[in-house]
């Protein structure tokens, strides 16, 4: 679950990149941002997964009043937010498994348990067959889908995604989005940031509109409401 109250993020150089934001997103919704160039887009997702803290508001992250959260508990609160962006941010010099091991390693998990975990998470993205390969001999598709498997491993409640598609064709950003989808019907709330209206727009799902840091919109397609399944 996912509560903005009035919240308003203003950078250090005096830069309002969200004002008196406020929205809820439910456990189990799958939900888009979407705006202009510079609209903020990326501050929510940032402010969601701790990158960057609120200036005004509140803010809630399962069940956590983020501007409670002290510095040393970053680490912890984090656990519990799978992060997508959309250059991966895979670590070149390990193996596909070592990446998407990489949060179970942080939060302590056992041996055996990863083992199991990783596999399971590569599955679901449709490459086990590549745990040993190094990333840089996958194609920018199958990189992105590293990235989602390790942003799942840990199966947190909530996973965010900033333009995860960006350098996809259509039919690869098809596949990834509709991976997103299939979170959400596991129970994880998932927002995911993306400027490709039409992408957006086919899926039949919630859409945030942002524009100069302002919520102009909130539209839920009938597909969306809840009781629909969606
Ligand atoms: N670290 C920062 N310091 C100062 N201003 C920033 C910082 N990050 C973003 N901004 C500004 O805040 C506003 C919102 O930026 P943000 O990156 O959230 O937008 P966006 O919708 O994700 O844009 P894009 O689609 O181009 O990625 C912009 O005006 C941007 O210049």
């Amino acid at each position: 679950m996912i509560r903005f109250e009035q919240v308003g993020k203003r950078y250090a150089s005096g830069q309002d990149a969200l004002v008196d934001l406020s929205f809820e997103i439910d456990a189990g919704e799958m939900v888009f941002v979407t705006g202009h160039s510079g609209a903020g887009k990326s501050t929510l997702l940032k402010l969601i997964g701790l990158v960057e803290r609120p200036t005004r508001g509140q803010l809630v992250v399962n069940h956590a009043d983020l501007a409670r959260v002290r510095r040393g508990g970053i680490a912890h609160a984090r656990r519990g937010i799978g992060m997508v962006f959309q250059d991966h941010r895979l670590l070149m010099d390990r193996t596909v498994f070592d990446n998407v091991a990489l949060p179970l390693l942080i939060a302590g998990t056992a041996r055996e348990e990863i083992g199991k975990r990783v596999r399971a998470a590569l599955d679901k993205v449709g490459l086990l067959a590549k745990e040993k390969a190094a990333p840089a001999t996958l194609s920018s598709g199958e990189q992105q889908r590293v990235g989602i498997a390790r942003a799942i491993v840990a199966k947190p409640p909530v996973i965010i995604a900033d333009e995860p598609t960006g350098n996809l064709d259509p039919q690869l950003s098809a596949e990834i989005m509709g991976l997103f989808a299939e979170f959400g019907q596991v129970g994880t709330t998932v927002l995911v940031a993306s400027h490709d209206l039409m992408l957006v727009r086919r899926l039949g799902k919630r859409v945030l509109v942002l524009d100069h840091g302002r919520l102009i919109d909130d539209f839920r397609p009938e597909s969306a409401r809840p009781g629909r399944g969606a």
